[in-house]
């Protein structure tokens, strides 16, 4: 069967474990990585791939797994859905959500391509499970509690912020799905700390949540990208009360949500063109293999 050509855009921690993620995949092959350098310092295990500055260098891509920050996803996605390739990223600022779909939607109908966003663990793979948990007790409250980890999200959006060398956001739960931030950077010479710590504070992945911005000389002394999440609902299911669910995971962060877009990769295949998040598309879609007999094994 004719396999899956997949290209990884941007080789940074999600970019690397895609990569790998795609290599232990039975039904995709890469068609290389996009970097904003190209080839420049290819490191060794991309020895045998392409590494290219545009898409559009790539041969034969039907897919494209976004793997830059967050906050350059829709520029990147706009660009390549233009292409006719579908695109599938991990974006995860909960509050645009809604208006990146139908920014994408938009460009994904016009060229005839697919998105699949926010398609991460969380948003992601969560997602599903709240959805499956409130359609089997419609009535009722869940907390998503994440955590102690690394938010690469939050991470990569204080690396973002002037005079920071390097950072670790580290999300502590501390129950009913409020989260305190705990902030560790490595500062540029120079840099201003006060600076630095009320541009983290203003940012709307911060604003809402306890934070504490704490400067260490050396973030990579810390760092750690295990995360988790223990998600809970309690309702009733029909007019019964005291329905209890749990979802829990201890996760390395960067490797499920690789994992994740790589599934969602697959899933983007058989979509019509437009632009969907994860609760709206079949799970048996996330799979590969033959539909009955994923249905003999799983159902
Ligand atoms: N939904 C979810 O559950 C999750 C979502 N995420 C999302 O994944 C995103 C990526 O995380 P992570 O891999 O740790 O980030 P990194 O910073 O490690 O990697 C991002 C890569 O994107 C490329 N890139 C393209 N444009 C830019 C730019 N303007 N600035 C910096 N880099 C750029 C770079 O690769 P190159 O140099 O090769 O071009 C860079 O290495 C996060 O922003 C987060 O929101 C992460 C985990 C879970
Ligand atoms: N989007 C997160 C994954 C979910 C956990 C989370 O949102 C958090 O730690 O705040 C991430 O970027 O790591």
């Amino acid at each position: 069967m004719k396999k899956i050509r997949a290209a990884v855009v941007g080789y940074g921690n999600i970019g690397k474990f895609t990569l790998e993620a795609l290599e232990a995949a039975p039904d995709f092959e890469v068609a290389g990585i996009v970097r904003r350098n190209g080839a420049e310092n290819k490191p060794a295990e991309l020895a045998d791939y392409p590494v290219v500055k545009d898409i559009r260098e790539l041969k034969d891509v039907d897919v494209a797994i976004l793997a830059t920050p967050t906050r350059s996803v829709e520029q990147y996605a706009k660009e390549i859905l233009a292409l006719g390739i579908n695109t599938v990223d991990s974006f995860d600022i909960h509050t645009q959500i809604t208006s990146l779909r139908r920014s994408l939607g938009e460009t994904a109908k016009a060229h005839n391509a697919v998105a699949i966003i926010s398609a991460g663990w969380d948003p992601g793979s969560d997602s599903v499970v709240r959805t499956l948990l409130e359609a089997i007790a419609p009535k009722g409250i869940t907390y998503t509690n994440f955590g102690p980890g690394r938010s690469m999200g939050h991470s990569v959006a204080v690396r973002a912020i002037a005079g920071v060398k390097d950072a670790l956001s580290m999300t502590i739960p501390v129950g009913t799905g409020i989260h305190r931030r705990m902030v560790y950077v490595e500062l540029e010479e120079g840099a201003d700390f006060k600076t630095v710590e009320a541009a983290i504070k203003a940012d709307p992945y911060f604003v809402n949540d306890e934070t504490h911005v704490i400067q260490v000389p050396c973030v990579d002394d810390l760092n750690d990208v295990g995360h988790g999440v223990n998600l809970v609902r309690k309702g009733v299911s029909g007019k019964t009360h005291n329905q209890l669910f749990e979802f829990d995971m201890k996760i390395n962060n960067p490797a499920l949500t690789a994992q994740v877009l790589v599934c969602v990769a697959r899933a983007s295949m058989k979509q019509q063109p437009g632009c969907y998040t994860m609760i709206e598309v079949p799970v048996i879609d996330l799979l590969a293999g033959d539909r009955e007999e994923l249905i003999a094994h799983l159902v």
